[in-house]
């Protein structure tokens, strides 16, 4: 039977964020010649706009490189790009299981950050040949020989060979084309045998359908072929398959070993899911792929229309970004302050935040954000567990027998002048030491458990502003464990308002609930009456302030005169009221349902 292709290299590039994979990728596929400069535009890797403004990797793209090699023959190098950030390491596993090589990429100011480890760790899972590539050598406060060190100190890797590079101006392109033509195997897989691909991502086109990016590990598919998704039995014919240069070019056919696009008229995404293996109906594989095991959204929060009308169209927003978006989760659900909207559930904070503004931007939807809750696990005396992922939910305290919350396991790297901070941070955010270590002479690592609610509140925050930036964060799920937590309501002018609920550990309680009663005072403008602020815990109440009536109609700075200025005047209070919800008697700004997170502790 005939081998797959030699001449094939799948690789992916892994880095901390910032370190330069979405520019080290543009050069590369400026090299290979797959994009003139002129026609590149800046970052094609990074294609969505929001990416581009945030400058992190988000979706999967994958582009196919030809490239010829000092030996003489010509290399087709498949290169998927995988996201930086601590929220889609389970993205990242995604596209390494469809590789068999990976570039790690270090800053040579910076060094080894968490996200460089944690990366490391999930391509040495899947088996990965690594190249170290070092980074921005081109910047004069580039140590390369510090970075080399921590490769070999923390990683294990030897670093005598890295490839010193500058993503910037080109240093080291080339050798390491080299390495990835010399170091990454070849596909295994034979292309006489019966199809598997599996489907490592799947998008939704307008024209073409739900197309599936695939690895195909054995056999070969054409335009034509019956395929079969082995996970739910569904046959499809295929219309047309290709690869990305980054534009798409269809082929004829893709054998073993290589990365591309099916697309077959599929009408629904859930059809093509990641992690499924494709066959062919006509002559099947017997076994599917091991394929993925499914994300778990970690952060839950309630989305609601500003404006009730919106909902449907919201829904059928939320329906579509989830084509896109496998991992972003929601239900519908009702509150008795904002009325109908939805609860999600994301993979971590920036996800959430990226939804909400793909919503806002995308789909020109106005929006009011619930502060984000954690899944709480609630033992009740009937012996149920009961998974709470919204506060206002949890069962009155009489038949709550315990309260678990989710544990995770955090790895921290930072200068060693800040571990002082960091442990004041975590000794402050119910953290566990486990473990410190030096990564180089002036470096840290170290390991905490910490409650996940407490990384939701202004965990990054704290941990940046207290580090100066210097700190890197990584972290995930180990479990869950019993806590003393209570559950804090917000009374506004005597109503409750079920939005503003929250949990949180009974020894913080009083000092939250206290300050955020006084967050909310500032932030709830004055009406024509006073109004109450009260926290409470189940019937006691533990905070008030009161918002006092407002004195002066705003019209009257105007001294009358200048209708103009009155106009530009009454817009100004429009574009702020756009983000209110009037709550009862109270309208309430979108910054009151965020306040709890900005409370220092
Ligand atoms: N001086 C210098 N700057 C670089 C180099 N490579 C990348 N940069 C800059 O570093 C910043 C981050 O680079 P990106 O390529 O966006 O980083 P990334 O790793 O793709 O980030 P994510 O997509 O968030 O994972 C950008 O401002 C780049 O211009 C380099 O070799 N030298």
């Amino acid at each position: 039977m005939a081998q797959a292709s030699q001449r094939i290299r799948n690789f992916s590039i892994i880095a901390h964020i910032d370190h330069g994979k979405s520019t080290l990728a543009d050069r590369l596929i400026e090299y290979t010649g797959a994009l003139s400069k002129r026609e590149m535009e800046e970052q094609v890797l990074d294609n969505m706009d929001l990416e581009r403004e945030r400058g992190i990797t988000i979706k999967l793209q994958t582009v196919q490189l030809t490239y010829k090699a000092h030996d003489g023959e010509v290399y087709e190098l498949n290169l998927i790009d995988t996201p930086g950030h601590v929220d889609f390491t389970y993205e990242v596993s995604r596209s390494l299981a469809a590789c068999e090589g990976a570039l790690l990429v270090v800053d040579a100011v910076q060094g080894i950050e968490a996200q460089t480890l944690a990366n490391v760790y999930l391509a040495l899972e899947n088996n990965l040949e690594i190249i170290s590539v070092i980074n921005k050598i081109d910047l004069p406060s580039a140590e390369p020989e510090r970075v080399k060190e921590e490769i070999e100190e923390v990683i294990g890797l030897d670093a005598s060979e890295a490839i010193l590079a500058s993503a910037k101006t080109g240093i080291g392109i080339e050798e390491i084309l080299e390495r990835v033509v010399k170091m990454v195997p070849p596909p295994q897989g034979e292309d006489q045998a019966p199809l598997k691909a599996l489907i490592f991502d799947s998008k939704f086109d307008a024209y073409k359908g739900a197309i599936s990016y695939v690895r195909i590990v054995e056999g070969r598919i054409a335009k034509g072929t019956k395929m079969k998704m082995m996970a739910t039995g569904k046959v499809f014919e295929v219309t047309e398959v290709g690869v990305f240069l980054p534009a798409i070019r269809i082929v004829d056919e893709l054998k073993a070993g290589q990365v591309g696009f099916i697309a077959a008229s599929i009408k629904n995404v859930k059809d093509t899911q990641v992690g499924d293996t494709i066959t062919d109906a006509e002559n099947p594989a017997t076994e599917a792929l091991p394929g993925y095991r499914q994300a778990t959204p970690m952060v839950f929060c309630g989305l609601y229309p500003v404006d009730a009308s919106d909902y449907n169209r919201m829904r059928d927003s939320l329906e579509k970004l989830h084509l896109n978006d496998a991992s972003l989760v929601f239900e519908p659900e009702t509150s008795v302050a904002l009325g109908f909207g939805f609860r999600c559930g994301f993979l971590g904070l920036l996800h959430m935040e990226i939804v909400q503004e793909r919503l806002e931007r995308e789909y020109d939807l106005n929006l009011i954000t619930t502060a984000p809750s954690v899944i709480y696990n609630v033992n009740t005396l009937k012996g149920d567990v009961v998974k709470i992922d919204n506060p206002s939910n949890l069962p009155p305290l009489e038949s709550i027998v315990s309260i678990e919350e989710p544990i995770v396991k955090a790895t921290i790297l930072v200068p060693a002048e800040y571990v002082g901070a960091i442990m004041e941070l975590n000794q402050e955010k119910r953290g566990t030491y486990l473990t410190m270590d030096y990564v180089s002479k002036s470096r840290v690592k170290l390991i905490y458990e910490l409650p996940l609610s407490e990384i939701v509140f202004d965990y990054f925050d704290q941990l940046k502003s207290r580090t100066k930036g210097y700190a890197s964060l990584d972290y995930e799920l180990c479990g869950y464990q019993e806590t003393d937590l209570v559950k804090i309501d917000v009374l506004l002018n005597g109503e409750m308002v079920d939005a503003l609920s929250f949990i949180v550990h009974r020894a913080k309680s009083y000092n939250r609930g206290r300050k955020l009663v006084e967050k909310l005072r500032g932030i709830i403008p004055r009406q024509m009456f006073e109004i109450p602020i009260q926290s409470v815990i189940g019937n006691k109440v533990i905070a008030r302030e009161t918002v006092s009536a407002m004195r002066k109609d705003v019209l009257s700075k105007c001294y009358g005169g200048d209708i103009s200025r009155k106009r530009k005047l009454l817009e100004k209070q429009k574009v702020g009221k756009k983000r209110m919800k009037q709550v009862g008697s109270v309208a309430i700004p979108q910054d009151a349902f965020m306040a709890v997170l900005k409370i220092e502790d």
